[in-house]
Order: C-alpha cells, then structure tokens, then sequence
C-alpha cells in the first residue's frame, strides 16, 4: 500500500520527504513497528510516543507522524506533522482498512451506564431479525457467532477498524458499538460514518480522566455534534443534561422517556424478579430483564430499531424474549432461597440503581447484603460515594476490593470508608479478600436474603499490580451458595 493512500483526509501542518512511498502497517506502538511501518507518535498519559521515534526508525519505520518534527532527521524517513496524531490515527486507520464503517450501519451507544447493555441488546435484536450483525463492547466484540475478546469498551482506531472491516467483508448490515467517554477525547472513533448515536445517561465517573463533570458532559457530547445530518441523534429525555446532547447535532433528533412525552415513550407498568411489564407507545409487553433502568435500555434499543426501519411488533415480541448482556443483574438461587445477583454497577448511580430496583421488588422483609469494592487508578471521588449509597439502600455492606491495580486495596477501603456515616457504620464490614468477602455474605444471609455482588459483573480477573488473577463473582457465589444447602 501507498502512503498517499491512507492520508486523504489528514490535515497536514508540515511534510518532509515524499507521500509517494509504499508502506506496511500502522502502529502507535514502538515495539510494535517493523519494516517500512507508519509510526504515529501519540502522546499518552504515561508517556509521550515522540521520545521513541529514534528507536521505531532503528526498527525499520518509515514514515512518522507526529505533532512536532524531530530536530535530527533520517533523509531516508517521511515525516509528516499534524496537529493532532489521535485525530491523524483515526482517520488514516479507517483510509487503511477502506473506511469499513461506510459498508454498514454504525450506531454508537454512550453514556454512563447501560452502552452494554442496549448494544448487547440491539445486537441479539438485529440478529433475531436475520441480519448479519456485529458488536463492539465491554464484554466481548462479536460478528455473528464469532466471538473476539474485548481489551477496551472502545478499541483503538486500528483494532476498531479491523473489527469493522472483518463485520463488513462477513455481510454485516448493522454495528452496535459503544462509545466510551475516553473513546471521543482520544479521538479513537475520529474518521467513522455513523448512522446514529445513542444516549442513556450521564452521572458521576471517570473524573480521574476528564476533572470535572463539565467536560465529562463535553466528552459525550462532542460525540453527536460530528453525527452526520444523514444520522439521527436519540436521547433520554429524562435525564438531566439529555437534551444538551442534541444541541448542535446535525443528525436527526429524537427522544424516548418514561417521564414525559417522547418520540419514543414507555411507562413500567409493574416490575419483578421475574421481568419487567411496560407500556411502550401503547403496546402492553413483557420483558425479562429487571429494573426500571433496564426499561430506559429496552426503550433506547426499540428506539434505535424504529429508526433503522424495522416493524414495531416484530421488535418488541423480540425484545421481549431477550435476556441481557452477562454480569448485569445476573442471578442464582439456591436451595434456601438466598438470591444471589451478580451486577457490574461500579457507578454510585448504578449501585443506588441496583439497590433501589432489588428495593422495589424484595417482597417483604428479607435482608439485602451487598459486596462491593472500588476499582485503582480510577476515578477516587467515587469511591465514598459508592460505599455511601450501598450503606444507604442495604441492611448489611461488605466492603472488598474490586480490581486494585497499582493501588493498596487497604488504602482504597479507607476511602471507602469514608464515605459511611456514622449511623451506617454498624451495618459495614471491610473484608479485603473478595473471595472471603462473598463467602462471608452467604453465611450471613437467611432464607429469602438477597446478595448483591457489585463492580466486576462479567469480568473473569481480579487485576493486583499488572496481573490478571482469575477470578469471577458469579462462579465464587454460585459455589459458596451451594455449599450452604
Ligand atoms: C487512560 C487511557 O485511556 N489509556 C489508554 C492510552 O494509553 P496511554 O495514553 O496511557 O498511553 P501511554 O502509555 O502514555 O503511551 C503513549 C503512547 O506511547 C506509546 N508507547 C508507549 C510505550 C512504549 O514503549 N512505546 C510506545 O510507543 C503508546 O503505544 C502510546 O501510543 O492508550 C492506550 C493505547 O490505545 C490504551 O491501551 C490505554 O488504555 C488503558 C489500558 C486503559 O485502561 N484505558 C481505560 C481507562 C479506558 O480506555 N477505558 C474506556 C472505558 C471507560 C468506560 O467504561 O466508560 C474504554 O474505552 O475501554
Ligand atoms: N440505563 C441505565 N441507567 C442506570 N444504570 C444502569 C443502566 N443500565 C445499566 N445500569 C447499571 O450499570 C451497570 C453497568 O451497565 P452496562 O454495562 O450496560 O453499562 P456501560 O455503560 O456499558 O458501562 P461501562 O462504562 O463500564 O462500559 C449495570 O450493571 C447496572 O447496574
Ligand atoms: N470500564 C470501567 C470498568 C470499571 C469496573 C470496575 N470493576 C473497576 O475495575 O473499576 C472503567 O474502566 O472504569
Ligand atoms: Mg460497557
């Protein structure tokens, strides 16, 4: 390939040596760069890729892209500088694969909470309805029936648009990807053609990234500003700051609300352990998934579906049938009747969320234990606040670490605990090994007591200093459950 080829659409600040050059592939990463590659200097969080541009010519690149030309130069390597090397990777990424976004339908979900599960939702949908589809998650990327483990919500342009090409060259019609707040600020969906964006909600995360809840909102809107007029933009309408992410979309705008009136409108008319029974646009459904923020989720999925053109009947007797994405109010029984319910809530919305919707549909007086920990190296001002509102919505909390990373799960616990007051103190023990922590909860529990895991949902590792450590809620409490009857 050409290097002329992949940079229709750059804009370029500076060039030094010649675009007319054949090249191999592209990378960001130096230790990843062999002969005749493009290497894109991009400068991260950790470290700034422009100090390895030395060694990534040793290596064999060719071509570097970069935002400030290096002093010393190799007569023989191109070098072309931008302004911004995420924004040049996006769009040379999908030049690369032969813009794969353009040969099918991109819809991209974001928000706080529920990108997982109204993809996973719309994905199983879409396939229901006989399309080839593909996914592009937290929990797994998908294309069909083959499933490729996900490293990211959101891939890296390269990863992305490989995925993208492999779903279009497999006849895919449609792809429900998420699209995380981290995703839009380091431009990783920069080039993509989307046929629509999706918004669920926005409340506090990820201020270790973005500082303030201001640009956190920024972030997520940026993302429909740049929808083509061709798309459509549907927002929850109930949420506070819905309607700022329409503001200055140029895509089609639509709504969908169980509050007030929408372009899409659903109302729970009762909700339990069992399923969900809502009125949507006038049509009385049943669905299986729990809680009223899963009625938000089936409502943005149905939403997405009548602006893709599909019959409305035909996707709500679907949509009815489904079940949701794994490890979010996942649960196991056993023969006590303790409930075991395994969720990957590791916002405080979620968890008050999880909480209130176990809340609303305990039938009596049985007990809600909680597990829960907070991830390291991630967002600390949540941490008090989580602990808080599982204090706050059940009568025993066990706090436990959640994946520590580079932290001392002692020193998050603490932070944790901060958050308690002291009237909920009593209710809270700190037990760090989650496995003990799990174990612990199922002895505590009484016939009819329901557990909540909270945090890891699907995710198969509890990850200590850079190591992945299995470890899987649902399997520990499936275990210590069964152990009890
Ligand atoms: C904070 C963040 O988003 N980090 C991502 C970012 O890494 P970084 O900015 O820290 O990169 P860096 O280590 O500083 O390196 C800068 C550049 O130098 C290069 N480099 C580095 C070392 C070297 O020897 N040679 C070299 O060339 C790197 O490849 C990179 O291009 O770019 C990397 C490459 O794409 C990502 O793998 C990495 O994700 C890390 C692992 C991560 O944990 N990200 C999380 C926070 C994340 O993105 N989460 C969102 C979901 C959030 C949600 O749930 O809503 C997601 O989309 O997954
Ligand atoms: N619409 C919603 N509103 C509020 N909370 C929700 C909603 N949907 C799901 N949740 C809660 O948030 C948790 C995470 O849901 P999900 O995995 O779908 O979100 P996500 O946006 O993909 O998260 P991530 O940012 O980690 O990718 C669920 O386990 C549940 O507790
Ligand atoms: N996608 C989320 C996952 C959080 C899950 C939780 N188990 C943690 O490790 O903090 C993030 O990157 O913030
Ligand atoms: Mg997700």
């Amino acid at each position: 390939m050409q290097l002329q080829d992949v940079l229709y659409g750059v804009a370029i600040t500076n060039l030094v040596g010649s675009t007319n050059r054949e090249i191999s592939v592209l990378t960001f990463d130096s230790r990843e760069v062999k002969k005749d590659a493009v290497f894109f200097a991009v400068k991260g969080t950790l470290s700034d890729g422009h100090t390895f541009i030395p060694q990534t010519i040793a290596a064999g690149a060719n071509v570097i892209i970069c935002q400030e030309l290096p002093e010393q130069k190799d007569a023989a390597v191109t070098y072309i500088e931008v302004e911004d090397t995420g924004i040049a990777l996006g769009i040379m990424a999908a030049n690369y694969y032969k813009n794969p976004s353009a040969s099918l339908k991109l819809v991209g979900i974001t928000g706080t909470n529920g990108k997982t599960t109204i993809a996973t939702i719309l994905f199983k949908l879409f396939r229901s309805l006989g399309f080839h589809t593909g996914m592009i998650s937290t929990v797994q990327n998908q294309i069909d029936d083959d499933i490729i483990p996900a490293t990211h919500t959101t891939p890296n342009p390269l990863a992305l648009n490989k995925l993208l090409r492999q779903m279009a060259d497999a006849g895919c019609t449609y792809c429900f990807m998420e699209v995380s707040s981290h995703a839009i600020v380091q431009h990783r969906i920069e080039g993509l053609i989307f046929a629509g964006g999706v918004f669920s909600n926005i409340t506090h995360d990820h201020l270790d990234f973005h500082k303030t809840f201001d640009n956190y909102i920024r972030a997520k809107k940026a993302f429909f500003d740049v929808l083509p007029k061709s798309g459509f933009a549907l927002t929850n309408a109930d949420d506070k700051n819905g309607m700022v992410m329409l503001q200055n979309t140029k895509a089609s705008k639509k709504t969908y609300a169980l509050k007030q009136l929408a372009d899409y409108k659903g109302r729970v008319i009762e909700d339990r352990f069992s399923g969900l029974n809502m009125d949507i646009d006038g049509v009385d459904v049943f669905f299986k998934l729990v809680g009223s923020f899963n009625a938000y989720n089936l409502l943005a999925a149905y939403g997405t579906a009548l602006l893709l053109d599909q019959d409305k009947l035909a996707v709500l007797t679907i949509l009815s049938n489904l079940s949701g994405a794994e490890g979010r109010f996942d649960y196991v029984s056993n023969a006590k009747q303790i409930i075991g319910i395994v969720d990957y809530a590791h916002t405080p919305d979620a968890v008050q969320n999880v909480l209130s919707t176990i809340h609303d549909i305990r039938k009596g007086t049985e007990q809600v234990i909680t597990v829960i920990g907070c991830g390291g190296d991630r967002d600390r001002t949540k941490r008090p606040v989580m602990a808080q509102v599982a204090c706050d919505w059940s009568d025993k909390v066990i706090l436990t670490s959640d994946n520590p990373r580079t932290e001392d799960p002692m020193e998050i616990l603490k932070e944790m605990e901060a958050g308690v007051s002291p009237t909920n103190r009593r209710k809270t023990l700190t037990i760090a090994d989650r496995k003990e922590a799990i174990k612990t909860a199922c002895h505590l529990a009484r016939p009819g007591d329901i557990i909540l895991i909270a945090g890891k949902g699907h995710e198969k590792y509890q990850e200590i200093n850079g190591v992945k450590h299995h470890f899987d809620d649902k399997e520990v409490l499936t275990e210590q459950l069964n152990l009890l009857s």
